[in-house]
């Protein structure tokens, strides 16, 4: 199994995670682990992601990756900064050979089938759905599964708890991943544990 798909298949769902105080990094990667969620992806959308991602990695069991990479630059800050597994919302040749060079797990956004062929060709097997609801929902990526069906997919954008279970049962979808499970501003630590565990429990 590659390292990308043992990432996956680690938890049901990847908290897609916007952190403005990397003071609250930490807080929030001690809710998620201990509710059952230790992938954990820091898009880098703040100033504070870089050192976010440094803090979780001291959380016993936190698996971090970063997210929002989009191009070889940020690649290397996230890899540099300890990222451990690496997530764009598309995929370029430029940003593909370039994840693909350094071997770290690298799980690059599809939308089309044009997209997921350019990944084929890069020797990528495992890729984002994004913005999976917007761009067709369930119905749209099960027609894509059709064509590939090598594939395995963590859709993200536009699913809650409440429609994650739908895209679980699809067994080429490993994991989902979403952004509802940490508010924003100060953590209510309570509140991400429990929405954690709720979402741990939606398969395993
Ligand atoms: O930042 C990135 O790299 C992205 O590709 C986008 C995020 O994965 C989605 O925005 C999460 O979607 P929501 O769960 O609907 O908030």
């Amino acid at each position: 199994m590659t390292l990308i798909e043992k990432i996956m298949r680690t938890a049901p769902v990847i908290p897609v995670l916007v952190i403005e105080d990397a003071a609250h990094a930490r807080g929030i990667a001690e809710a998620l682990v201990a509710g059952g969620l230790p992938v954990l992806e820091v898009t880098l959308r703040t100033a504070a992601a870089l050192d976010a991602i440094a803090e979780m990695k001291k959380v016993p069991g936190a698996i971090v990756g970063a997210g929002t990479i989009v191009d070889v630059p940020s690649l290397e800050c996230a890899i540099g900064a300890g990222a451990e597994f690496i997530v764009s919302p598309g995929l370029t040749d430029n940003l593909g050979k370039a994840a693909v060079a350094k071997g770290i797990p690298f799980l690059p956004g599809v939308a089309s089938a044009g997209d997921i062929m350019r990944g084929l060709e890069l020797g990528l097997t495992h890729f984002k759905f994004f913005p999976a609801e917007a761009n067709g929902g369930l119905p749209a990526l099960k027609s894509l599964i059709g064509p590939f069906g090598q594939c395995k997919f963590c859709p993200t954008g536009g699913i809650k708890q409440d429609t994650a279970a739908d895209w679980l049962a699809v067994p080429e979808i490993l994991c989902v991943g979403g952004s509802w499970l940490v508010g924003k501003g100060v953590p209510e630590v309570a509140a991400i544990e429990s929405a954690a565990r709720a979402a741990s429990a939606l398969r395993n």
